[in-house]
């Protein structure tokens, strides 16, 4: 579908079918980003990995987070730290002892942050003099932009200080030791580290990290407790699974506990098919292509629908249900390979994070069903949850899930 927005046009997919038309067939043609007001801001004009157009810099920034966030050893430190609930997102920061920020702070600056990315301005629609006095005008918003840019940016610098600091410790400018010093030893050899267009490479990465990585998890936790809490039978399906395998009274699991609970896997794949937290992939046509036999010129948005791809009635037996059985005996996973269920996106934009990420869920979830029995306040009933959801880039539950948690003896 074709939608005319300002002067600019952009290409809505929603069928596995054409969306592996994009992500495979023409993924070097449309592996740019279009690009938005807010996220040009906070991602120090586009300095970044998310946002970042298809730049040398992109594939400097790429290559960094491939090795820390994809390669298998790096995730064996993280299983330790994850573990331990120590490392915050890979930047070296302790969440509960965070002496910048506390925990309240951070929650509100990720929410907002993340919302902040999503912000467009009127010249991204359309280009040129008009848009761009449009935007002048506009001035509160350039102003909510720029406070929120400042705290992020404070927050960054504390973070890189804390890491130059600490350049004899374990996580100093080691590259080995974590994203920021990955960052920072790249900046490093192209140049001066304080200068500060290398500062700020480190600083757009960093943005990446701290509001892409930690809300896009919490979402998927936050549906997966909604759907178990409306659906008992697979809530105890889950419970008896994972604690008649892993035996009772444990005071602590490990990340390989995740090998034995083959149902909890399930449940958190459905949840990727029927909440992504990311329901819209964006891409941008570097050139003119064809996609099932329609022209899309150069320059032209396209926005892959994940949300619809995973409830195409072509694909999915009963696809509002929420029944994780489905993937009993299916190879179907969510690693980029297969076009019906692309909660991380696909070819060479594909999440770095993926395997991180799914099994931080996993993980969380784990923890959550194994030592606690989980309720509904008094009076409330499960047809009473909301199930609407709001955002821009990354999309919430819109009403906050209430549940009473009673530690399981
Ligand atoms: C459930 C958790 C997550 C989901 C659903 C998710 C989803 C996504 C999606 C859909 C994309 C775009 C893919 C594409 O264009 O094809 C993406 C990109 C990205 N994600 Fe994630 N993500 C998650 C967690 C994380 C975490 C924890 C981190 C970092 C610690 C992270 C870092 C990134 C980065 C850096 C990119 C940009 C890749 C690029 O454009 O080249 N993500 N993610």
């Amino acid at each position: 579908m074709a939608v005319p927005l300002g002067f600019t046009t952009a290409v809505v997919i929603s069928s596995s079918e054409a969306a592996e038309e994009v992500l495979k067939t023409k993924d070097v043609e449309t592996c740019t980003r279009p690009q938005m007001l807010g996220a040009r801001r906070l991602s120090y004009n586009f300095k970044d990995i998310t946002f970042a157009q298809f730049t040398d810099t992109w594939k400097e920034n790429h290559k960094v987070s491939m090795v820390e966030l994809l390669n298998f050893k790096k995730l064996q430190t993280f299983k330790s730290l994850k573990e331990e609930e120590m490392d915050f997102m890979c930047l070296g920061q302790n969440l509960h002892t965070n002496k910048f920020f506390d925990e309240e702070k951070i929650i509100q600056l990720v929410m907002e942050g993340s919302l902040a990315t999503g912000e467009f301005g009127v010249a991204d629609f359309y280009p040129g003099k008009l848009g761009n006095f449009a935007d002048w005008l506009l001035q509160r918003k350039r102003v909510i932009l720029e406070k929120m840019f400042k705290e992020l940016d404070d927050f960054y610098q504390h973070v890189i200080d804390d890491h130059l600091k600490s350049l004899d410790g374990p996580r100093g400018t080691d590259p080995s030791a974590d994203i920021v010093s990955g960052m920072l030893n790249l900046v490093g050899k192209n140049g001066t580290p304080g200068s500060k267009r290398n500062l700020d490479q480190v600083k757009g990465v960093l943005m990446n990290l701290f509001l892409g990585g930690i809300d896009t998890v919490a979402i998927i936790l936050i549906w997966a407790m909604t759907e178990l809490i409306r659906h008992p039978r697979a809530m105890k399906k889950a419970q008896e699974e994972i604690r008649s395998v892993l035996g009772e009274k444990r005071e602590k699991l490990t990340e390989e506990d995740l090998e034995k609970v083959e149902y909890l896997k399930l449940i958190v794949k459905e949840t990727f098919r029927l909440h992504p937290s990311v329901p819209t992939i964006p891409r941008e046509s570097m050139c003119p292509i064809k996609i099932q036999g329609y022209d899309i010129p150069a320059n032209t948005r396209i926005y892959i629908n994940v949300w619809a791809i995973g409830r195409e009635a072509k694909v999915w037996e009963n696809p509002e249900e929420f029944i994780p059985e489905r993937f009993m005996d299916s190879d179907v996973h969510f690693k980029g390979q297969h076009y019906e269920l692309l909660p991380f996106g696909s070819g060479r934009r594909l999440c770095p994070a993926v395997s991180f990420a799914s099994s931080t869920i996993e993980f969380g979830l784990l923890n959550m069903l194994y030592f606690f029995d989980w309720s509904l306040p008094d009076g409330v009933v499960a047809e009473d949850i909301d199930m609407g959801d709001i955002g821009n880039i990354s999309f919430y539950k819109k009403v906050p899930l209430l549940l009473v948690p009673v530690k399981h003896i």
